[in-house]
């Protein structure tokens, strides 16, 4: 039995998701507290997060609480990890995933091909709005920021016509009856460890990393590791619109697709897929690499 404090953010799906894993460790007989923070990437409500410093901000407060000893392990969205942590910091385990696609949620329109022309579309991610750019070019895409209730709130204010999320918050807060389509990754590609949990921790907290390997579920931390590594290779930040997905195939292999967009939006998606027999972290961030090359190779910068 060891004592546990989780830092975590305060939004509804930060609670969540800290409340999911603090539930896991009860299970195995740890005794386990939140320790709730705002972050700056939350008081950030007014611009993309691209042009005030990324991801990161989301993640720095949560690891002065691990580094000051105020906590012992911070749960993250994967997909807001950068991908390589600053020193003395390691990612002790990755989750069982959760729905890992976009959805489309409207109150009048069931789907993208539903949209009127010209409708306006809420979502801040360069990713997202290169794709729907792609889908369809009529549409006026603004951007849209906060936490999940906001953005929902921004909608029904009609604010919007439809706005782009990730499904894995929507059902993860019981409000999946909103989604009124998921896209295929075909259509849409997520991005990098997105409906992915990981669990941060001091690299030379050992007692820690040993209580957490039992929630690691491999399968999705080898696709989620393919995924990060396409990240890295593309020196991936939230101001480049990148796609990373990776789906473990009928025959076993794992099978990675990626596309790249520049920042301002007007080239043509580069997309590229590769598969592969994985077995290890290794096998699996060369899969991500080999997608990175090709997308290189392409043009992407
Ligand atoms: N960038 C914000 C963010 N980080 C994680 C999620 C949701 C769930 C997830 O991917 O785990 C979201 C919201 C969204 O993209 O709609």
């Amino acid at each position: 039995m060891t004592h546990i404090v989780i830092a975590t953010r305060e939004s509804r799906l930060a609670m969540w998701q800290a409340q999911h894993v603090q539930a896991l460790l009860q299970e195995r007989g740890h005794v386990v507290e939140l320790l709730g923070m705002t972050t700056r990437g939350d008081q950030i409500l007014d611009r993309s997060l691209s042009k005030v410093g990324g991801k990161g901000l989301f993640v720095k407060e949560l690891e002065l609480a691990l580094e000051e000893g105020h906590a012992d392990i911070a749960v993250h969205s994967l997909k807001d990890v950068p991908m390589d942590l600053p020193d003395g910091f390691t990612l002790a385990c990755v989750l069982e995933r959760e729905d890992p696609r976009d959805a489309l949620v409207s109150p009048r329109h069931a789907s993208l091909d539903d949209l009127p022309e010209g409708a306006v579309v809420g979502t801040s991610s360069l990713r997202r709005v290169v794709m729907l750019q792609e889908l369809r070019p009529d549409l006026r895409i603004e951007p849209l920021r906060g936490n999940l209730d906001t953005r929902l709130r921004k909608l029904d204010e009609g604010q919007y016509d439809a706005i782009v999320l990730a499904a894995a918050g929507l059902k993860r807060l019981g409000l999946e009856s909103r989604i009124r389509t998921t896209f295929d990754p075909d259509v849409m590609l997520p991005a990098a460890g997105q409906g992915a949990l990981g669990i941060e921790v001091r690299a030379d907290r050992a007692d820690l990393i040993e209580c957490l390997a039992p929630l690691a579920h491999n399968a999705d931390t080898l696709a989620t590791a393919a995924e990060r590594a396409v990240s890295r290779t593309m020196g991936g930040s939230c101001s480049m619109p990148l796609a990373a997905h990776a789906r473990w195939q009928a025959d076993g292999k794992l099978r990675i697709d990626a596309a790249w967009g520049d920042a301002a939006g007007i080239a043509e998606l580069l997309r590229a897929q590769h598969e592969a027999d994985v077995t290890s972290a290794a096998q699996a961030e060369a899969l991500g690499r080999q997608a990175a090359e090709t997308l290189r190779r392409a043009g992407a910068r």
